[in-house]
């Protein structure tokens, strides 16, 4: 997360810092042909954050206990919370680098922040602007890392945005077949499986500056990865989660030229059949996995683009 200091592992802060921010700054965004997404008002704006610092004046209070430079992490967890009251933006990567240049600017002796926020989604209902339903289904996120540059300035130097905990089912149209079979393989070729996937999907800007003023007009949202996920996952009769994830990937390159990598990481869910729909009907009964469950990792850049000559 945060880079060495002198070759050692340095950091501390504080973890599931929840800040729920109401009326933050309306987000519009360019929309794509796979997503009905155009943006969000944003009337609760509301995240988990992890925040971390590191520093080389931090080393004494771990090695002597001298504390005369410890930022308690209480302290860190109340200036989030009260600081996200000055925030004027309206993406979770826009908090991030606001928390973190504030903090750098508060405390010279920290130089460097790492910080993740995980969205924590509240779905409008009809009817009303002002009651809203806490969903617990997949959330956007993102992980900064600012630092104090050699001329003093602050500058992200790291970042990656993300899609977590996307779970969808595709009753039919799936197929897994054609894999190495020898001493070891008790599982049958399927022509159409019931695939359940679980999927956290990220994604790295050419220039994160992009992810932060989305005024700009290139950000990109997660609700729209999200849909070009479903979208894909729809149009294709996937051999495999490998080869879906890829083309996902493809898609969402595709779609956003302002990203450099898109990356994967997948979980297997595939429903167990206990009743086969028969002679082509519908209909049939399943449940859930047992362990152990398999999984992938991947990820895509541009060089992958048809036509790329990379
Ligand atoms: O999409 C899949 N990829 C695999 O590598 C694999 N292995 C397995 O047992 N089932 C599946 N499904």
């Amino acid at each position: 997360m945060l880079e060495p200091v002198n070759g050692r592992t340095m950091y501390y802060g504080k973890g599931d810092v929840l800040v729920y921010r109401t009326y933050a700054r309306p987000l519009a965004v360019a929309g794509i042909p796979e997503s009905g997404f155009a943006g969000c008002d944003n009337v609760i704006f509301a995240h988990n954050i992890t925040f971390a610092v590191t520093g080389e004046a931090f080393l004494p209070s771990f090695t002597e206990g001298d504390n005369s430079m410890v930022v308690a992490t209480d302290s860190m967890k109340n200036f989030i919370l009260r600081q996200t009251a000055e925030f004027e933006g309206g993406t979770t990567e826009a908090l991030l680098a606001f928390l973190a240049r504030r903090f750098l600017e508060k405390y010279p002796h920290a130089t460097s922040v790492a910080l993740t926020g995980d969205r924590l989604p509240f779905d409008g209902v009809p009817g009303s602007d002002l009651v809203f339903r806490r969903s617990r289904n997949d959330r956007a996120s993102a992980t900064l890392t600012v630092r104090r540059t050699g001329d003093g300035s602050l500058g992200i130097s790291s970042h990656a945005c993300a899609l977590k905990d996307l779970q969808l089912i595709k009753v039919s149209g799936s197929s897994f077949h054609g894999f190495v079979r020898d001493e070891y393989t008790t599982l049958p070729d399927s022509y159409d499986r019931p695939l359940f996937i679980f999927l956290d999907i990220g994604w790295i800007y050419e220039d994160p500056s992009d992810a932060i003023a989305p005024d700009r007009g290139r950000y990109v949202a997660a609700e729209q990865v999200r849909d070009i996920a479903q979208a894909l996952f729809h149009e294709r009769n996937s051999p495999s989660i490998q080869s879906l994830i890829y083309h996902i990937g493809l898609r969402v390159l595709e779609r956003f030229p302002q990203l450099r990598e898109v990356r994967f990481e997948s979980n297997n869910r595939t429903w167990e059949t206990v009743v086969d729909a028969v002679d082509g009907a519908r209909g049939g009964v399943f449940t859930e996995p047992r362990p152990p469950y398999g999984f992938q990792g991947f990820s895509v850049t541009k060089a992958d683009l048809p036509g790329s000559g990379r």
